[in-house]
């Protein structure tokens, strides 16, 4: 499927309830051991969905799983289907062109998880004021957060207004993209210097120079596109060859199944099923096992009609955020305040780091999550955006907030 980019420059063109979010966060007391997520939606997952519970974390980066290749081949194509199913709602379109009434539940439905999870907007005062003093520190998704999903994803252009309002909240506050696709795809959409940027969900980040990450393993100096001095940092760099492989694979597996389109994001691959008819997402689901089933180290997680092929490493947007975190100076300050805004699954990795970060190192401060989304889903986020166009109102008033701010 072909497209044009939607306009000329596109360069390529309560008082929250504590009870809640300990309820809803994975913050046992060893946070520390790190609990690898990608579970589908929480409500609605089924437990043959969850491919890696036999797994544990070895003291590196990767994951120990269990001897068997069972740990992949356990999710059944037809347990994926179920989990592509959950993980794909409707769109709100064709549910109102189907059903007025079923519109109307959907709209009370809406407004009833609107409650747990209130509108960022509504709420601004809430998130602003604990923040007074205090630095924030942004952390953005990309697709579904600052573009609207789309049926082409090479097509998911940010607007010029989305553009511009990620720039001036930039200027006012540190800001990073943690995109699931490659690095270089998501900047070519974004084309902003003035952010970080982080893709292959995290496994691929390109953040300022800090000597002290010098001896970090997997983390590297490189220049950016301007040529200035950068720190790389790629912990899933030994997989590049597999995941080229698996891609070349899947891309031959999949190519008579009509609408769908894998995507190599350089550290993982994107399976495409949004544009396959649903009868056929069985087709897609064994077609994607059938490949995988042959990598042990590889694991399979879900996003918006999509399934991702990634590198079984303890490793994730969470983690990412910590990283970057870091690497801005921002990890060791008593005023620092992470806010993430994301409306995927694997967002839901840094909603829980956010709170983590600073709840566990600084008693009575805590970072916010903010699920974009337009249908009731349960998320580690404590706040909610309907959609991109929130969300651009959301950075606007932020930075509003910022220049009239005193403190
Ligand atoms: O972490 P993100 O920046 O949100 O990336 C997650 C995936 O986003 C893209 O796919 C999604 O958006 C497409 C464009 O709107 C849509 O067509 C697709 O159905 C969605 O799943 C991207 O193409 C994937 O590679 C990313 O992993």
């Amino acid at each position: 499927m072909d497209c044009l980019p939607n306009n000329s420059d596109n360069k390529t063109l309560k008082s929250l309830s504590s009870d809640r979010r300990l309820d809803s966060m994975d913050l046992k007391s060893n946070h520390t051991a790190l609990v690898l997520a990608d579970p589908a939606p929480l409500n609605r997952v089924s437990s043959g969905l969850l491919p890696y519970s036999g797994a544990t974390f070895s003291q590196n980066l990767f994951l120990t799983v269990p001897t068997m290749k069972a740990g992949i081949l356990d999710i059944r194509a037809s347990n994926c289907l179920d989990s592509m199913e959950s993980s794909s709602p409707p769109d709100k379109k064709s549910r109102d062109f189907n059903n007025d009434l079923e519109s109307t539940d959907t709209d009370v439905a809406y407004r009833a998880w609107l409650l747990k999870y209130p509108s960022a907007l509504a709420s601004f005062d809430q998130i602003t004021n604990p923040a007074k003093g205090k630095r924030i520190a942004l952390f953005l998704d990309y697709d579904g957060t600052l573009s609207p999903i789309v049926d082409n994803p090479d097509c998911a252009f940010m607007s010029n207004d989305m553009r511009a309002a990620v720039k001036n909240v930039a200027e006012f506050f540190p800001t990073a993209i943690i995109s699931g696709r490659s690095r270089d795809k998501v900047y070519e959409f974004v084309w902003l210097t003035e952010l970080n940027y982080a893709g292959s969900h995290g496994m691929d980040i390109m953040g300022p120079v800090r000597q002290s990450f010098d001896d970090h393993s997997n983390c590297i100096r490189s220049t950016d596109n301007q040529g200035k001095e950068v720190n790389l940092f790629q912990p899933a760099s030994e997989f590049l060859p597999m995941i080229d492989e698996v891609f070349n694979s899947l891309v031959n597996n999949t190519k008579d199944i009509r609408g769908a389109k894998v995507e190599n994001n350089k550290f993982c691959v994107s399976v495409h099923y949004r544009n396959v008819d649903e009868k056929d997402w069985t087709v897609v689901a064994q077609r994607v096992h059938d490949v995988i089933r042959n990598y042990p180290r590889l694991r399979l997680t879900h996003g918006r009609k999509v399934l991702e092929v990634r590198p079984v490493i303890n490793w994730d947007k969470g983690k990412a955020v910590t990283f970057l975190l870091e690497s801005l100076g921002l990890s060791n300050c008593e005023d620092v305040l992470p806010i993430y805004v994301g409306d995927d699954q694997t967002d839901e990795d840094a909603f829980k780091r956010v709170y983590w970060f600073i709840q566990v190192l600084r008693e009575g401060n805590c970072g916010y999550g903010i699920l974009v989304s337009s249908v009731p889903k349960e998320s580690n986020a404590f706040f909610s955006l309907k959609d991109p166009q929130e969300v651009m109102e959301f950075l606007k008033s932020l930075v509003v907030w910022k220049k009239t701010s005193t403190l």
